[in-house]
C-alpha cells in the first residue's frame, strides 16, 4: 500500500479533503495511507515559531529549518521519496502521477510564505514538482493535485470497468463527451451510436471522437500523440521483418 505523509503548516486542510469521494474511499479501503504532519509539533519556543525573515532581505518569511528536519526525519525511512512542492519543479502531468503511484512512500513538503530554507532542499529533497507556472498561498493543494491524481492509478481505487488508463491524458489524448439520461435535452439528442448497443462499433465511435476532439482543443498533444503511435508502429514493423 502507497504511504503518503504530507508535511503541512494545515493538517486539517490535507485530512479534510482525503476523506471524501474517491481519496476517501481508498483511505477507508487501505488502498492509499495518507497523514499529515505539522513541524510546529517539533518547535520549542512559547510561540512555536516555524519561520524567520530570510537572510539578505526580502519579500515573505522562510520556513525554518530545524522544525522541517525533525518532521521529516519523525516519518522518513529507507524507501521514503521525498517531494517538495514548488514552481521549480517540473510539472505535473499523468504520466508523473503514474510513476508516483508506483512509489512505496511520498512524502510531500509543503512550503508556506517565501518558501523553505534552502539547506533542507539541499539534504531531503529527492525532487521539486509543479502543479503549474502559477504562484500558490501554499504547497498544500499542490499535494492534493497530486495525491489525487496518482490514486487513481493505484488498482482497486476506481470502480469496476473504471481505469486511469482510459482517462484523459493517459493514452495522449483527450476523452470523448459524455451522455446520459435523458435521450433528448435542450434539443440536442445523444448520439444514436451510444444506444446501439454495439460495443465495438462504440468502441471505435469513441476513438475516433477521442481523437478529432484532442486534434481541435489541444493540437500539441495530438502531435505528441502522433509521434508515439507513429514510433510504436515503426518498431512493430521493425520486429516483424527481422523476426526469422
Ligand atoms: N505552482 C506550484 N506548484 O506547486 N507548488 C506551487 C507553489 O506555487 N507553491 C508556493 C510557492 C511560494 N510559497 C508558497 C508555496
Amino acid at each position: 500500500m502507497l504511504k503518503v505523509d504530507v508535511i503541512t503548516l494545515f493538517p486539517e486542510m490535507i485530512e479534510g479533503a482525503v476523506s471524501h469521494g474517491v481519496l476517501g474511499q481508498a483511505v477507508k479501503s487501505d488502498l492509499l495511507s495518507v497523514k499529515a504532519h505539522t513541524p510546529r509539533e517539533f518547535t520549542e519556543d512559547k510561540h512555536r515559531t516555524v519561520d524567520d525573515r530570510p537572510f539578505g532581505g526580502g519579500d515573505g518569511m522562510i520556513m525554518l529549518a530545524e522544525p522541517l528536519k525533525k518532521t521529516i526525519e519523525k516519518v522518513q525511512h529507507n524507501t521514503s521519496k521525498v517531494v517538495y512542492l514548488s514552481p521549480q519543479g517540473r510539472t505535473l502531468n499523468a504520466a508523473i502521477a503514474k510513476e508516483f503511484s508506483k512509489e512505496e512512500h511520498l512524502i510531500f513538503i509543503c512550503g508556506r510564505y517565501g518558501g523553505i530554507d534552502q539547506r533542507i532542499i539541499n539534504e531531503y529533497v529527492d525532487e521539486e514538482l509543479s502543479i503549474g507556472d502559477y504562484v500558490l498561498s501554499g504547497g498544500e493543494l499542490g499535494a492534493l493535485v497530486i495525491i489525487d491524481a496518482l490514486a487513481r492509478f493505484i488498482p482497486g481505487v476506481l470502480g469496476h470497468g473504471e481505469s486511469a488508463e482510459k482517462d484523459s491524458f493517459s493514452d495522449g489524448l483527450l476523452e470523448q463527451p459524455n451522455f446520459t439520461r435523458p435521450r433528448e435535452f435542450l434539443g440536442q439528442d445523444v448520439p444514436e451510436v451510444l444506444v446501439g448497443g454495439n460495443h465495438k462499433v462504440i468502441g471505435e465511435w469513441k476513438d475516433k471522437v477521442s481523437a478529432l476532439v484532442t486534434l481541435k482543443k489541444r493540437p500539441d498533444l495530438f502531435r505528441e500523440y502522433i509521434k508515439v503511435e507513429t514510433e510504436k508502429y515503426n518498431s512493430l514493423k521493425k520486429k516483424k521483418t527481422a523476426a526469422p
